[in-house]
């Protein structure tokens, strides 16, 4: 396994002065599981889960400013600003007395992560990756059933493209910082979440 836990980030940013910071980004593609491991992540040990789609959808729903920009980009399967994504995590975290968070489907391309690092000012400490052929992600995304705008053949067809294009980068990045914990996607849930907890039972000591 490509990971190496880490202490507890305390840099300059205005969420790090006041508390501990550990933070968790899960990655992969549209359907890879990473909302439903994250929810047993939280079960089990306690994390705050800020998933960034569903920030968005919220958003969409509260009819705000951006809404229907945010609409438009998710139907087309494109990558929403990442000033507006960030901004919306920050807000999550700062409503938050628990430092511990698990940020789902964050970062999606080099924009994303750069912004998060600018505007939090803070790094996360593991990188957990499903990874998962894109055929299973196809399966696994039409049988959703959430009544999601984008869960349709059209728009995962732009996703996967989008996802082909941008995620790597992002997983190179983290990998040479030695953060990168790579899972293999395949399997029931349960024996997913058996190669997951391992990654976390090892940072309990650290924390
Ligand atoms: N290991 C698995 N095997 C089969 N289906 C799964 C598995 N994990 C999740 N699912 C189902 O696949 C769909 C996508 O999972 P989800 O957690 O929403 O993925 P993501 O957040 O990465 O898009 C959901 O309907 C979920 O119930
Ligand atoms: N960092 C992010 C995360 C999601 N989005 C937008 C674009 C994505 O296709 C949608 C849905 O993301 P979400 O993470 O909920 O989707 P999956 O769980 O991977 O199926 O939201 C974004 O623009 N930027
Ligand atoms: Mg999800």
């Amino acid at each position: 396994m490509e990971f190496s836990s880490a202490e507890p980030f305390k840099g300059e940013g205005c969420l790090s002065k006041e508390k501990n910071l550990y933070i968790t980004f899960v990655l992969g593609g549209p359907g890879s599981g990473k909302g439903t491991q994250c929810a047993k992540i939280v079960e089990n040990f306690g994390y705050t889960h800020l998933s960034a789609g569903e920030l968005l959808r919220q958003e969409i729903a509260s009819n705000s400013e951006d809404g229907v920009m945010i609409l438009d980009m998710i139907k087309e399967g494109k990558i929403v600003p990442s000033e507006v994504t960030v901004k919306l995590i920050q807000k999550g975290m700062e409503s938050c007395d628990n430092g511990k968070f698990l940020i789902d489907g964050f970062p999606r391309n080099e924009e994303n992560r750069t912004a998060f690092e600018q505007i939090i000012g803070a790094e996360p400490n593991i990188v957990l990756f499903f990874d998962c052929p894109e055929e299973e992600m196809i399966k696994r995304v039409l049988n959703r059933n959430e009544g999601r705008v984008d869960d349709n053949i059209e728009t995962i067809r732009k996703r996967l493209k989008v996802f082909a294009a941008s995620h790597y980068p992002v997983i190179d990045y983290y990998s040479k910082k030695g953060k990168l914990c790579k899972i293999d996607a395949i399997g029931t849930e349960d024996e997913i979440f058996e190669r997951v907890r391992p990654v976390f039972a090892a940072c309990e000591g650290v924390q």
